[in-house]
């Protein structure tokens, strides 16, 4: 479980990016983070993450008070796992290295244990299992980046723009990787999205973030047919 409150938080000391957010994801839950270029979404995780950490407010993983925990922590204590927007793998690197990564706090035999798991969970990556992540597509590269988080078994996931710079068909693939973790490991699962409709049909409930606030919140299904929501992402035309 994630819980935000009130949390401020920016990269200098005058400005603040995010104004008081308060939010929270339930055990299992896919809640996605939607809102305008710049409207402090990716700063928000990175503040969860322990990377910005807030000025004021609290940051809760699992009930437990994270707001001043160092990233490091988080991952190796908290059961936080965080696949940023870019550069979430390691391109020289082989399948099979980047989830060892991923897996270094483990011992060898669980290390092992895990990779057969999330290849069962996730084919392609036993296809791949000897490849360098330079030659796996945009979506592949997602899968992978996805798995090196959850070599660790986190009970919370921060995905920051998992479906950015990918075909229609591929974007599918990597929701549908999504919603597989939550239901076989209930992983709790924080998104910033800009695939606002694609994202919703997988999420159980969304927020819409405007100039560092919560505008908007609430089921992703009612979010999905509000006049508002589609005006702003599908660009139709309040009625
Ligand atoms: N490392 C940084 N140093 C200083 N300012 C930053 C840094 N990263 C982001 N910002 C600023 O913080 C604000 C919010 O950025 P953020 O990346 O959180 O927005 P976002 O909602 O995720 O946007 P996008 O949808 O474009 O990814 C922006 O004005 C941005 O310029």
């Amino acid at each position: 479980m994630i819980q935000v409150k009130q949390v401020v938080a920016g990269y200098t000391a005058e400005v603040d990016i995010l104004k008081g957010i308060t939010l929270h994801a339930a055990r299992a839950e896919i809640v996605t983070l939607l809102g305008p270029n710049g409207c402090g979404k990716s700063t928000l995780l990175k503040s969860i993450a322990g990377f910005v950490p807030p000025r004021s407010g609290v940051v809760l993983l699992e009930g437990q008070d994270v707001s001043r925990m160092p990233a490091h922590d988080k991952i190796r204590r908290c059961g936080l796992g965080f696949v940023p927007q870019t550069e979430n793998v390691f391109s020289a690197l082989t399948v099979r290295e980047n989830m060892l990564v991923g897996g270094h706090y483990l011992g060898n035999t669980q290390c092992e244990q895990r990779m057969r798991e999330l290849c069962a969970l996730y084919p392609m990556l036993g296809r791949k299992f000897g490849a360098r992540a330079a030659s796996l597509s945009g979506g592949e590269r997602q899968i992978l980046a996805l798995a090196r988080a959850l070599m660790p078994r986190p009970h919370i996931l921060l995905l920051d723009e998992p479906s950015a710079g990918l075909s229609p068909k591929m974007l599918q693939e990597v929701f549908e990787a999504i919603a597989e973790i939550r239901r076989k490991e209930a992983v709790t699962i924080l998104m910033v999205e800009q695939n606002a409709m694609e994202a919703l049909r997988i999420s159980d409930r969304a927020y819409i973030l405007s100039m560092g606030t919560v505008a908007l919140s609430g089921a992703a299904r009612s979010l999905m047919h509000d006049p508002q929501v589609q005006e702003l992402y599908l660009g139709r035309p309040s009625p």
